[in-house]
């Protein structure tokens, strides 16, 4: 019978962006239905709320005022404006499950991750999400079927844009088939859980394996 061996680890900020539609936000639930050991970090946005969203889960819902006094204040560790909404990661969530060990997932831009990198670096893992197609971006744009046309055009007119940040990841999936797809991003993060300096835990473990008597 096998056991397992707890090492203690730094939790990571684990974040996946992608031009809106290609599918960040199916692959991100699929990932916490998967392991159980990442948390999602809840942004507040002013974008109204989509139909079957809801507050405090999907996002936290606030009004401009609100928005723009919280990023005055310092509460979030990043926020942008992105498709004439803003968008924020409040701080306190975050930094408790960073200090926990925990790992915490991301649904954030370009723009976010770019501020994130500059605040934790190595405890960032980034995956950018690609369509098959340009058409099955506007194909899943219309299907998800929560946008208006305009709202879908908009979009489709930023995705170039998006797109062209893709370098600027540490990895990245064509999402194709949703269940390869799925199982590459839970291949990431379980590969960069094992990362040697993630594992603060290994020298003492390594230490008392060594100091053993028999054998
Ligand atoms: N591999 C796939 N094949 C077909 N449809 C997919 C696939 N992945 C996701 N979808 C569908 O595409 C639509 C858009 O997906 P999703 O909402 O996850 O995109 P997103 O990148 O989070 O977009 P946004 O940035 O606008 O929030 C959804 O209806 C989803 O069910
Ligand atoms: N920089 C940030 N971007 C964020 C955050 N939360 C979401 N997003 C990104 O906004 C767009 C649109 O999202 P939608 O839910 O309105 O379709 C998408 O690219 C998200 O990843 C955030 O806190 N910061």
């Amino acid at each position: 019978m096998t056991s397992s061996v707890s090492i203690a680890r730094r939790g990571m900020l684990f974040v996946v962006s992608s031009p809106s539609g290609a599918g960040k936000t199916t692959l991100s639930r699929r990932l916490l239905e998967a392991d159980k050991d990442i948390d999602i970090s809840i942004s507040f946005t002013t974008r109204p709320m989509r139909p079957g969203e809801k507050d405090g889960v999907d996002y936290s819902f606030v009004g401009e005022n609100t928005f723009l006094r919280m990023q005055k204040d310092g509460e979030f560790l990043e926020s942008a404006k992105v498709f004439d909404n803003w968008y924020g990661t409040p701080k306190g969530p975050v930094m408790t499950a960073i200090e926990e060990g925990r790992d915490v997932l991301f649904d954030i831009d370009w723009q976010g991750a770019q501020q994130l990198a500059e605040v934790v670096r190595g405890d960032l893992v980034t995956v950018f999400i690609l369509p098959p197609s340009r058409q099955a971006l506007f194909e899943r744009l219309k299907n998800r079927a929560q946008d208006s046309d305009e709202v879908v055009a908009k979009r489709m007119s930023q995705a170039d844009h998006e797109i062209s940040h893709y370098a600027e990841y540490g990895y990245v999936i064509v999402n194709h088939d949703l269940e390869l797809a799925s199982r590459q991003l839970l291949a990431i993060l379980h590969a960069e859980r094992l990362r040697r300096r993630r594992q603060t835990g290994l020298r003492d473990f390594v230490q008392s394996m060594i100091g053993e008597d028999g054998a």
